[in-house]
């Protein structure tokens, strides 16, 4: 009682609010102390804990669930002699095999059997393959130990009770499964409930924290920077490489020699001399054992991130820095108020409005003939951005164009020709990869779908319907301050999507309820100590199942693409460490090719061989040529991806992958070759197929645009309708076209593991 009249004195008192909470089960807060709150001191509660919003909903895997991640050790049987003289034998002679295989028989059936071994965790499946294994072991075992030899004859001979059998049983069962005897050690190495104690060097600091909120093209990211660039000593963690060089190079411009780390390029401000005091870095590389004066965080919205979501928690919790400045949304005070509360630092907000203005137009686009300079058509596959792109340049327009794979710097030079108003490219057409990163003089966005194509949990792909944070974030390229366009505008190309573009726009963002976490190297390597043949997929799977994480504010990050690679490379023999790291590569399993590689890379590494920049050229078919159709640049992008791939893992291991510098200047011919294959991109798309007219080529484009405003369309805005009004569930996607942005650089370089401090996590992408 004491605990509830402190928890309800402690909603009033809101700081310790939280730390109250977590003293008492989510049954109790629910049935007794919500009931109790005044609406002032509901409206005070973290979110995660109002009413109408579950708590504690993380749920474990159920015991048998989680036993079924383990696989059983072999256990072979014992030669004769293996153990010394044959003492069981001397003493109640040769064992007769058909009557214990029926002693054992007897033993499995037994219930009271059954029960004690679910007292000592062998639930159904346990019991059946550890008793498998025994009764093999017994039948193939050419010695016993003299005390089982001596019990099993007395029990075939009628002396004795077969429920004896049971402690050699059991530890038969141990040998099988070691989890059974090491369950609680590995509760406790997974228990990821304090994640601010990773990092004691932050906890020592009491940092200033702000909150720097607004809409996009506010000026959150330029007010935060004056700080950075004012301090003795700064660091920049941004989202994406192209994020991070834009602060470098501004940094350098303004005299304030600044370093630039990503997982694949350590630039310094002067190569002669050592590191600057200033650096901008992407999230993952950040440092939480170095100290600066000044720490910014951009785009902290991430922080939900499925995939990436625990670099932004790890930034916030762990950077060593006398004053912290959190760009983003506002809709992640509340979770970054919140997590403070666990480091006892307060949050000051500042709250930003948009420089410029945005309209929504009432009409949609409707047909490309309606396009006009400085417009920017945004698409979710690549096949639409090729086939938007060729009815734009019809209509007598040069596009542009940048999607997700495309390698920076064809990104930069697209986004250049395009800013530039003498240049004769005046149309833009791109994903969402436009979101975050590059600074575009855009008027007005033409969102040609709403819909995104996403990967649910299963790995199924899905269409969803854009969140209100995404359409915000793109639609906010519109009219950027200081470009030629002083307001911005945003629309559709179909009409009946304007009234549903208006509907997600005006809907209020959703506040951010948890921040990512993942597990660390060192967790995992204590894992792989008390289970010593499991492998490093199944090591992550049984993590994620028994950690115990702060269901009110964290969640466990997805793990997929670890665990692919996992068992990509789980035959090459490598140090536990080696192969941690080399999962951490910054891949995606959707890339074949890239993936190919990564096992090759693997093998020639096991071997102790050097990867030269001969034998990985050799590997890659260069040098290489101008693409002349679209599936030869889609397979230089994946060849540009080999090549960070090579990048990334030379920071890590430096004396096996010996020729950075030459891979590197490979790399930016790699990307030269690639930008001038897309400034063709419409002549590829009509060496597509050959044997198709121009006119056939166009009547297979406008099928496909018919197809987006016909009945399939139909039955899609019915479902838009339906989740817009928050009814319907996301829509399967029944086939590819999807595009992701590349897989971001992962984790830092620096600690013994080769790749991260204390207290980093796995992976994460850009
Ligand atoms: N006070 C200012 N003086 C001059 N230029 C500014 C000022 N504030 C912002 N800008 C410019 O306006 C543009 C938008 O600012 P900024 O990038 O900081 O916005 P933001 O709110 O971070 O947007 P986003 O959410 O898209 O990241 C930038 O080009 C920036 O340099
Ligand atoms: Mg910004």
């Amino acid at each position: 009682m004491r605990i509830l009249q402190r928890t309800v004195r402690g909603l009033i008192t809101g700081p310790t609010t939280n730390a109250f909470r977590r003293q008492i089960s989510s049954s109790t807060f629910v049935q007794q102390i919500l009931p109790r709150c005044t609406p002032l001191q509901k409206s005070r509660l973290p979110l995660c804990a109002r009413p109408g919003v579950t708590i504690f909903t993380r749920r474990f895997k159920s015991g048998e669930d989680l036993n079924a991640l383990f696989a059983p050790v072999p256990i072979e049987p014992v030669e004769k002699g293996a153990e010394g003289d044959d003492v069981g034998e001397e003493f109640s002679g040769k064992l007769n095999r058909d009557g214990v295989l029926k002693v054992l028989n007897t033993f499995y059936r037994r219930p009271e059997i059954k029960r004690v071994a679910e007292e000592h965790g062998l639930d159904t499946r346990l019991f059946h393959q550890s008793f498998i294994s025994f009764r093999k072991y017994c039948a193939k075992s050419q010695y016993f130990p003299p005390d089982l030899h001596i019990l099993l004859s007395d029990i075939v001979a009628g002396a004795g009770h077969v429920d004896d059998v049971f402690p050699y049983f059991l530890k038969h069962a141990k040998q099988c499964f070691p989890h059974l005897d090491c369950m609680d050690d590995l509760r406790k190495i997974s228990d990821l409930r304090s994640p601010a104690n990773w990092y004691p060097e932050a906890r020592k600091m009491n940092r200033k924290v702000i909150f720097h909120a607004g809409p996009t093209n506010s000026g959150k990211t330029y007010e935060a920077m004056e700080h950075f660039l004012k301090a003795k000593s700064g660091v920049y963690c941004g989202p994406l490489k192209l994020l991070a060089s834009e602060v470098f190079h501004k940094a350098n411009s303004r005299g304030v020699a600044c370093d630039l780390i990503t997982g694949e390029e350590r630039r310094l401000s002067n190569p002669e001399g050592g590191g600057s005091a200033h650096v901008a870095c992407t999230v993952e590389m950040a440092s939480t054992d170095v100290r600066y004066e000044v720490g910014v965080i951009d785009e902290i919205q991430m922080i939900r991130d499925n995939v990436r979501g625990w670099a932004w928690t790890r930034t916030v919790l762990g950077m060593c820095v006398d004053e912290l400045h959190i760009c983003g949304e506002a809709s992640a005070i509340e979770l970054v108020k919140e997590m403070l509360l666990d480091t006892g630092e307060d949050l000051e907000v500042k709250t930003y409005k948009r420089l410029t203005t945005l309209t929504i137009q009432d009409q949609a686009l409707q047909s490309f003939d309606n396009i006009r300079n400085g417009d920017c058509v945004v698409a979710f596959n690549k096949n639409d951005i090729y086939a938007i792109s060729r009815n734009v340049e019809k209509r007598g327009f040069s596009c542009a164009v940048i999607y997700g794979g495309l390698p920076p710097g064809t990104k930069l030079a697209q986004a250049k020709n395009f800013n530039d108003p003498s240049h004769e490219i005046n149309v833009l057409v791109a994903t969402d990869a436009i979101g975050m990163g590059l600074n575009l003089s855009i008027k007005r966005i033409i969102f040609y779908s709403l819909m995104k194509p996403s990967v649910n949990e299963k790995g199924e792909k899905e269409l969803e319907l854009l969140s209100t944070s995404q359409a915000l974030q793109i639609a906010g390229r519109a009219g950027r301050f200081g470009t030629q366009y002083e307001s911005g505008e945003v629309t559709t190309f179909k009409p009946e999507d304007v009234s549903v573009l208006k509907d997600i726009l005006a809907k209020p963002v959703d506040p951010i309820e948890a921040a990512g976490l993942h597990p660390t190297a060192d967790q995992i390597e204590l894992f792989a100590y008390h289970l010593p043949n499991a492998t490093l997929s199944n090591l992550i799977e049984i993590f994620v199942s028994i950690c115990r994480v702060d269901d009110s504010l964290y969640f466990m990050c997805n793990i997929e693409d670890f665990k692919f690679l996992a068992d990509t490379i789980q035959h090459v023999p490598l140090a536990l460490k080696t192969r941690y790291t080399f999962c951490c590569a910054p891949i995606s399993r959707k890339q074949p090719f890239v993936c190919s590689m990564f096992l090759k890379f693997a093998r020639q590494f096991s071997r102790g061989e050097a990867l030269t920049f001969e034998w990985v050229t050799s590997q890659l078919g260069y040098p290489f040529t101008v693409p002349v159709t679209i599936a030869e640049l889609q397979h230089l992008e994946n060849v540009f991806d080999v090549f960070d791939l090579y990048l990334w893992l030379s920071y890590r291991f430096k004396d096996t992958f010996p020729d950075n510098e030459r891979m590197r200047m490979a790399q930016r011919e790699l990307d030269e070759i690639i930008h001038e294959g897309v400034s063709k991109i419409t002549k590829l798309i009509q060496q597509v197929n050959l044997n198709t007219s121009d006119n056939n080529l166009d009547r297979l484009l406008d099928m496909r645009a018919q197809e987006r405003l016909g009945t399939r369309t139909k039955s899609v805005l019915k479902e838009i309708s339906k989740v817009v009004q928050g009814k319907g569930k996301p829509i399967p996607r029944a086939s590819g076209g999807d595009e992701k942005e590349k897989p971001s650089p992962r984790g830092s370089g620096s600690s013994t593991t080769g790749r991260r401090p204390r207290g980093s996590s796995v992976p994460g992408r850009k």
